[in-house]
């Protein structure tokens, strides 16, 4: 969490240049728009949330962002010194959820195998990835886990391992999808935590979505609202994450977000 925040009345790219600009993006999927003139900046170094009613594009965008789907329009990715358009390399991604099939005996050691070296995994796993691996798990505060089950790992522990495969190599901009969606408080909270302690120690750029108002209200920057393919508001969570300015945005009768707790 960054708590230095420019009042609201400055806007972030006179501080710094946006890490990800996006400038009227639309995205169709299955013939239909679902992305609609998106416009919206991702500030370097903070954590922004985005929110909004189930379906209305909130893993499109982040889906969007890592390349996933073609789209129209710009989107301007100002990472290192090249000004171009999202790079697979310095983006990392972590989804909803992993689905393991539970009749493939897929440990965490295959997994990271799997996904930082191109080689079969019948021919075992280099000491290298093993090292590595060993690096990234102990970055999320996970050891000793590299021989389980992936099947068997608590959500909580599951999700930390996709954190650590997203942290390779070393991206500027990590996306997370309902990241702590499926994990309980104590396992929810302490991986924001975790987020927020990365965000700070490497000032690492977040986007991450989420239904929990009161842990984006701790621990984001800023707030993107998403409603039916377009951006409604976007701001610090202080000022968009009143109920009253909630229901302003997304309809009283229609509000499905988590309650926000009185302070
Ligand atoms: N591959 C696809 N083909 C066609 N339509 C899709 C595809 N992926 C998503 N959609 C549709 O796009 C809309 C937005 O989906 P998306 O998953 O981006 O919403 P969301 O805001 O992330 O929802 P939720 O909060 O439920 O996760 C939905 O109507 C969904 O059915």
């Amino acid at each position: 969490m960054n708590t230095a925040v420019p009042p609201a009345s400055i806007p972030l790219s006179v501080i710094s240049p946006p890490l990800v600009a996006m400038q009227d993006l639309w995205v169709e999927l299955g013939g239909r728009p679902i992305l609609c003139g998106v416009t919206a900046e991702i500030a370097r170094g903070r954590i922004t949330a985005v929110i909004g009613l189930n379906g209305s594009g909130k893993t499109t965008l982040l889906r969007t962002l890592v390349g996933e789907y073609p789209y129209r329009g710009r989107i301007v990715f100002r990472c290192g010194h090249d000004h171009s358009r999202p790079n697979p390399e310095h983006v990392g991604y972590v989804p909803q959820r992993l689905i393991v099939d539970a009749r493939m005996p897929l440990t965490v050691r295959d997994l990271f195998a799997l996904a930082l070296s191109s080689r079969p995994l019948f021919l075992g796993v280099s000491r290298r990835v093993v090292q590595r691996a060993e690096e990234l798990l102990q970055r999320v505060g996970l050891r000793e886990i590299l021989d389980r089950p992936v099947d068997g790992l608590s959500g909580g522990q599951l999700q930390r391992v996709l954190l650590a495969l997203a942290l390779e190599p070393s991206p500027e901009l990590l996306l997370l999808d309902e990241p702590a969606g499926g994990i309980d408080f104590k396992d929810q909270q302490k991986f924001y935590e975790l987020i927020a302690h990365f965000n700070q120690e490497t000032g690492i750029t977040v986007v991450l979505v989420s239904h929990d108002l009161n842990m984006i209200r701790s621990f984001a920057d800023r707030v993107l609202c998403l409603h039916q393919g377009k951006i409604i508001a976007q701001g610090p969570p202080q000022e968009l994450l009143t109920p009253d300015h909630l229901a302003r945005l997304f309809g009283t009768g229609t509000l499905r977000l988590a309650p926000v707790a009185s302070s």
